[in-house]
């Protein structure tokens, strides 16, 4: 499969690892200030980029009818936008907030628990992630995510909020703490007891690995997709 990068940063270089050693080859690099290249070479493109650039990115495969997988996270305001042009244009998408097959898995996890824990009203729910300080959003994609579960499933709480629990906002508190990959984690918490969940990623490999997943598994497809379709769960 010839596969684009769009974004050569810590994502990129490490896709591009795992990507070669599946039998993948890199036809394009797309970094900052590169303008002029021909999408049209890729089978399909993978976006790691900026928020401020996703978008861009991501329709411009549209138009060109190349498959792309995004994991830029920040730029969600955008979303239906994409969608919609994706399915005007009769491309293929994916975006997750998070391509680690594991936190795909503790996705689905906190939906459970938060349907479980609505009938407990003793128990308060509150979030933190944790990430390397180069990160350019907070809270994390994955961490927004999570939110959305539990605000689906769970009747105390209709909005998050970065460090503020008033009212029915579930409270997120972001971290910057030099060269952590990405651990996040959901407390439920008594005057009795704590229950957390947490995912913890040890490197960037895993993220990386199920974006590759991702791409091999969208390159033949036109639509919107969503990781839960790749390792269909959920
Ligand atoms: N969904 C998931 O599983 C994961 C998502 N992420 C997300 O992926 C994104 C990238 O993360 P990471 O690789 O760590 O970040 P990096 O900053 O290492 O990489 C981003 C790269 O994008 C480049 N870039 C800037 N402008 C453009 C443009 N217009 N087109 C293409 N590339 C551009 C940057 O260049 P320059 O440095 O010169 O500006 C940089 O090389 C972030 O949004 C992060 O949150 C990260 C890990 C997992
Ligand atoms: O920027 C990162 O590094 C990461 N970003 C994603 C996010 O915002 O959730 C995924 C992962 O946690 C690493």
């Amino acid at each position: 499969m010839k596969i684009a990068l769009l974004g050569y940063g810590r994502m990129g270089q490490t896709i591009e690892k795992i990507a070669v050693d599946r039998g993948h080859e890199i036809v394009l690099r797309v970094d900052k200030g590169d303008t002029e290249y021909d999408i049209t070479k890729a089978d399909v493109a993978i976006d790691f980029s900026i928020p401020d650039a996703a978008f861009n990115n991501i329709s411009n495969c549209f138009y060109h009818q190349v498959p792309v997988v995004s994991g830029t996270t920040g730029w969600l305001d955008k979303y239906n936008e994409a969608v919609s042009l994706c399915k005007e244009k009769k491309g293929a998408f994916i975006y997750a907030s998070n391509f680690s097959l594991g936190v795909n898995i503790f996705f689905e996890l906190n939906k459970s628990l938060a349907k479980m824990m609505s009938q407990l009203e003793q128990y308060k729910v509150s979030m933190e992630e944790i990430h390397h300080t180069k990160k350019l959003d907070a809270p994390s994609g994955t961490a927004i995510t999570l939110a959305e579960g539990i605000i689906d499933n769970h009747e105390a709480y209709t909005e998050w909020k970065l460090n503020d629990s008033s009212g029915s906002s579930l409270p997120i508190s972001a971290k910057r703490v030099d060269d952590v990959p990405g651990t996040h984690t959901v407390t439920y918490e008594s005057e009795v007891d704590t229950l957390m969940i947490q995912h913890k990623a040890h490197s960037r490999q895993g993220f990386a690995l199920g974006a590759v997943i991702a791409a091999e598994w969208l390159k033949e497809k036109t639509g919107v997709f969503t990781m839960n379709d790749v390792l269909n769960i959920g």
